[in-house]
């Protein structure tokens, strides 16, 4: 097993009242959708340039009222279970991320299942999914596997496999497994199946070593976790 820090499996206690995170979740979840839907709506369109026009000065002004105290970098939000829980903003699994699909993640025996569809977003070839995606996908639920093993770590190698290319519109299982650890070294696989068309076929595998990075280098890496950890202690 890694000798490197543990840390909870989930976030619990936290600054700010219970149902005011709530509040608050629910409406990062609905700007996340607003969003997503506009971004999609963009790469799609075929609208003429005024009306592109007209729409860029309307999301400017939009733009415009996301007021109040801008987070610093790395410092992690209170909505957020760091580092084995829902974080808000990641680009794959994040709710109010209009860059997420978002992956949908679950616990399986030995591992995690994300769920998905991409669309044209996520486009690379016409049609399919942007290779740099699928990686994407699967470096996120592969380090989401390491800390939901309880051992969490960075992606210092992720070697992909291409078999197949990854249909847009259609929905996609993908699957993590830590097959084992060496000192602070995790060894996790990943896949990416259709869930409808030939569900057994790999279009995409991953092989990945995580290392956890010891107490100092987290400490130095992540100062927002120090902050995090306090969260937690007060309740
Ligand atoms: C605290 C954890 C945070 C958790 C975040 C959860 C987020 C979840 C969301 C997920 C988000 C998605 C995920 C992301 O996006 S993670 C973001 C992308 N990844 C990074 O930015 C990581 C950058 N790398 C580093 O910062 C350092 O390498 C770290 C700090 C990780 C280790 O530096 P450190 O100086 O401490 O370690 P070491 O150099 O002594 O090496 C230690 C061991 O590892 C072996 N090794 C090294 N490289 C490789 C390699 N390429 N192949 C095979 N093995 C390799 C090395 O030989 C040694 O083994 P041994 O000789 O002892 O046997």
């Amino acid at each position: 097993m890694s000798d490197g820090p543990r840390f909870p499996r989930t976030g619990t206690g936290t600054g700010t009242g219970t149902e005011e995170l709530e509040h608050q979740k629910a409406a990062i979840t609905r700007l996340g959708h607003e969003l997503r839907a506009l971004v999609e709506a963009t790469v799609r369109t075929d609208a003429s340039p005024d009306t592109l026009h007209r729409v860029a000065d309307g999301v400017r002004t939009v733009t415009g009222r996301l007021t109040g105290r801008r987070r610093a970098r790395g410092e992690i939000p209170e909505v957020d279970e760091f580092p084995a829980g829902p974080r808000f903003y990641s680009p794959v699994t994040g709710a109010g991320s209009p860059l997420a699909p978002p992956m949908r993640v679950m616990a399986a025996d030995d591992g995690l299942i994300g769920e998905c569809t991409l669309a044209g977003t996520h486009e690379g070839p016409p049609g399919y999914v942007h290779g740099g995606v699928s990686a994407m996908l699967l470096d996120e639920l592969m380090g989401r596997a390491c800390a939901a093993a309880g051992t969490p770590g960075l992606t210092v190698s992720l070697q992909m496999r291409y078999h197949r290319p990854v249909l847009l519109e259609t929905p996609l299982r993908i699957i993590a497994r830590v097959t084992g650890t060496d000192g602070r070294k995790i060894f996790v696989n990943g896949s990416i199946t259709s869930r409808t068309a030939a569900p057994d076929a790999s279009l995409v595998t991953a092989e990945g070593v995580f290392v956890t990075p010891d107490p100092d280098s987290t400490r130095a890496l992540f100062p927002g976790l120090q902050r995090v950890m306090a969260r937690e202690l007060r309740g």
